[in-house]
């Protein structure tokens, strides 16, 4: 007989970072019931950790005059390299202004415009008008025609995660952290809620609810570097996919940020690229204009890392104990500058690698940084394949950025899917009825309770949770990086196949009682291994290259085959996804030049050749 303790509600939330929280707000605000589940306290979720800002095209400052929607929705589609979901673009471009002013009025303290005449490190003249002074201004951030990254010093997602869990409190909403939603309950075609472990007494929950929301954040630790927060394992992806019928959406799709500092992998953010900041090479070199001559350092992500593998393999790195990198120069832009606007970046620099980057350059490498792929849903959030089951955040594949997200696309995307998605789980769930047979509940607290068990005893194997993880994250990083190729990728998924099969052979060192860590790592492995699997699989599948995801032996954009989207399941028992594809909607913006970048050039020969 399984002992376990229950809740019901009308609006089940797992995740409580932006995304999750600004859902829960909107579904809270129709009058219904949530619930918040967490595996740290909101303000520890990784959106905290968000430095640059929050895109939205208010206008206000000298470079963002003539801004608006429209531009920002070109700029996310050519972003995307056409991987992206045009009327999803379109929602978002129109309702990201309505976003950062609710913020505002919600208490972020924005940076504001200060009028004046101003010279910008390239020796350009601006001036800011009086008329617009006190409104929220906007940094430049990479890929935009415009300077449209609202931000608040280099702390934004502090602030805006700050003053959205004041408001979940303010409402009174409920949130349950350290608590860990291990399974969805389902019956293949509705989604009825969540077994949960606590991570401080082990015991197991139930959650029942007219509605389940994924907003679980990204997988960046998968890999073995990456800026992403610990927690980001991207537990809210494998959930969805052990359900069998829900596919994950493009993820192939893996964002390599161009400044993570060497050797931690902690971000530098955009900002001080677009506050002014050079990348220089080992003879002090600024080697990005002989690249990309027109957006230098402020191509889009994917652009500027592979201009940055190019220049260290043909050389030019700067030769270091953890292998070559490039340096990142802000010292121009002066103290004063450094340490107001990008003052989280210079602790962190004093932290992590005992510099001072006002006079010390900054050693940085690409590094693993954001997930496009995810759980695969509708306009609405509503996940593919289960009733009353939505995602929304790093978590989704909505799909928002297709094969590259721009800086500062994150954040606003996590609160106006927010407001979007949260307004249709609540129409959703008012015309819903919770009528799940306890059978069901019972079926799936047993599985839990059975793995559990299980691990403990030692009666699967003896293979070792933490060795296991550590050849999923070096496959990861040694063949599914910024430059793929058939035969690694072909390696990748060969190793990663060996590593599940040993995943479901763990044997625990310690007793696994209560709130062990080995535990609770050993129940999310093969999840991982899982997404691992779908990551590489799908990258050695799409025969081209798109956005971030750059084929050495298929270099060009080929939107006559690829102009598609992969969605990959995971039928019961299988040792490989299965993989489907959609095709991606073009309704406003047909494919063609980026103005930026090697791949568009190439996919005009591509798209003049292919018959
Ligand atoms: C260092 C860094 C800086 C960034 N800076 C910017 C920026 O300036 N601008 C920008 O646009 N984007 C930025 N990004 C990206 C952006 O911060 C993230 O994409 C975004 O914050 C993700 O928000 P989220 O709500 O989807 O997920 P998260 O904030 O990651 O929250 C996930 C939540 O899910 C919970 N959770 C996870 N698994 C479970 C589970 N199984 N059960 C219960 N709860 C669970 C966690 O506890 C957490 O509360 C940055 C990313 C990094 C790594």
């Amino acid at each position: 007989m399984s002992v376990y303790q229950t809740h019901t509600t009308d609006v089940l939330v797992i995740g409580a970072g932006l995304a999750g929280e600004r859902t829960a707000i909107e579904a809270a605000a129709h009058g219904l019931d949530v619930i918040i589940l967490s595996l740290v306290p909101p303000r520890r979720s990784h959106s905290t950790a968000a430095q640059g800002g929050m895109q939205a095209s208010l206008g206000n400052c000298a470079m963002g005059y003539g801004d608006n929607p429209d531009i920002h929705f070109e700029d996310t589609v050519k972003g995307s390299d056409w991987g992206c979901d045009q009327d999803v673009a379109r929602l978002f471009a129109n309702t990201a202004p309505i976003a950062v002013r609710q913020m505002a009025y919600w208490g972020v303290p924005w940076n504001r415009v200060v009028a004046g005449k101003k010279t910008l490190p390239d020796g350009r003249e601006i001036e800011d008008l009086k008329e617009y002074e006190g409104l929220i201004t906007a940094r430049d951030f990479g890929g935009t025609a415009k300077w449209r990254t609202c931000y608040t010093s280099d702390g934004t997602g502090h602030t805006l995660q700050y003053t959205m869990d004041s408001i979940v409190i303010k409402m009174g909403i409920t949130v349950h952290d350290r608590m860990e939603a291990i399974a969805l309950i389902h019956d293949g075609e509705n989604c009825y809620g969540a077994v949960a472990r606590c991570l401080r007494t082990g015991q197991l929950h139930v959650y029942l609810a007219r509605s389940t929301v994924i907003a679980t954040g990204g997988y960046g630790r998968l890999y073995g570097v990456s800026t992403n927060a610990v927690i980001n394992e991207g537990s809210g992806m494998f959930l969805a996919l052990e359900t069998g019928v829900v596919p994950l959406g493009n993820m192939e799709a893996v964002q390599f940020h161009p400044t993570g500092m060497v050797p931690v992998g902690i971000l530098i953010t955009e900002g001080a690229r677009g506050d002014g900041g050079y990348l220089l090479d080992k003879n002090l070199h600024r080697f990005m204009p002989d690249y990309e001559p027109k957006k230098k350092e402020l191509a889009s992500r994917d652009v500027v890392s592979r201009r940055m593998i190019q220049h260290i393999r043909k050389g030019y790195g700067v030769e270091s104990k953890w292998g070559p990198h490039l340096w990142l120069d802000i010292r121009h832009l002066g103290r004063k500058h450094i340490y107001t606007n990008l003052r989280e970046i210079a602790n962190i620099c004093k932290n992590f690698a005992g510099i001072d980057p006002a006079k010390d350059l900054i050693p940085v490498r690409p590094t693993q940084h954001y997930s496009m792929g995810g759980v695969r849903t509708n306009i609405d959030g509503h996940a593919y394949g289960l009733k009353g089951l939505f995602a929304v955040g790093e978590s989704a594949c909505w799909d928002l950025h297709g094969f590259n997200r721009l800086g500062g696309n994150s954040l606003a995307e996590t609160i106006v899917a927010g407001m979007v998605v949260g307004k249709k789980v609540a129409e959703y769930t008012l015309g819903a009825a919770l009528d799940c047979p306890l059978k069901l509940v019972d079926e799936h607290v047993k599985r839990q309770e059975n793995r559990i068990s299980d691990l403990i005893s030692g009666r699967l194997g003896n293979e070792n949770v933490y060795e296991l993880r550590k050849q999923m994250e070096e496959t990861l990083m040694e063949y599914v990086g910024i430059f793929r190729n058939g035969p690694d990728l072909q390696k990748a998924v060969d190793k990663l196949q060996e590593l599940y099969r040993r995943s479901l052979k763990l044997g625990l060192r310690s007793s696994g009682k209560y709130a062990s860590p080995e535990l609770a790592s050993a129940l999310r492995l093969p999840g991982m291994i899982r997404l691992a699997l779908c990551i590489a699989y799908g990258a050695l599948n799409r025969t081209e290259s798109r956005g971030s995801h750059a084929r050495e032996d298929y270099p060009y954009r080929d939107d006559v085959n690829w102009l598609k989207r992969t969605l990959a399941y995971w039928p019961p028992g299988a040792e490989l996804p299965v993989l489907k594809y959609e095709p991606v909607k073009i309704t406003e913006l047909p494919p063609g030049d980026r103005g930026y970048g090697e791949s568009s050039a190439a996919n005009t020969a591509r798209t003049e050749t292919t018959p």
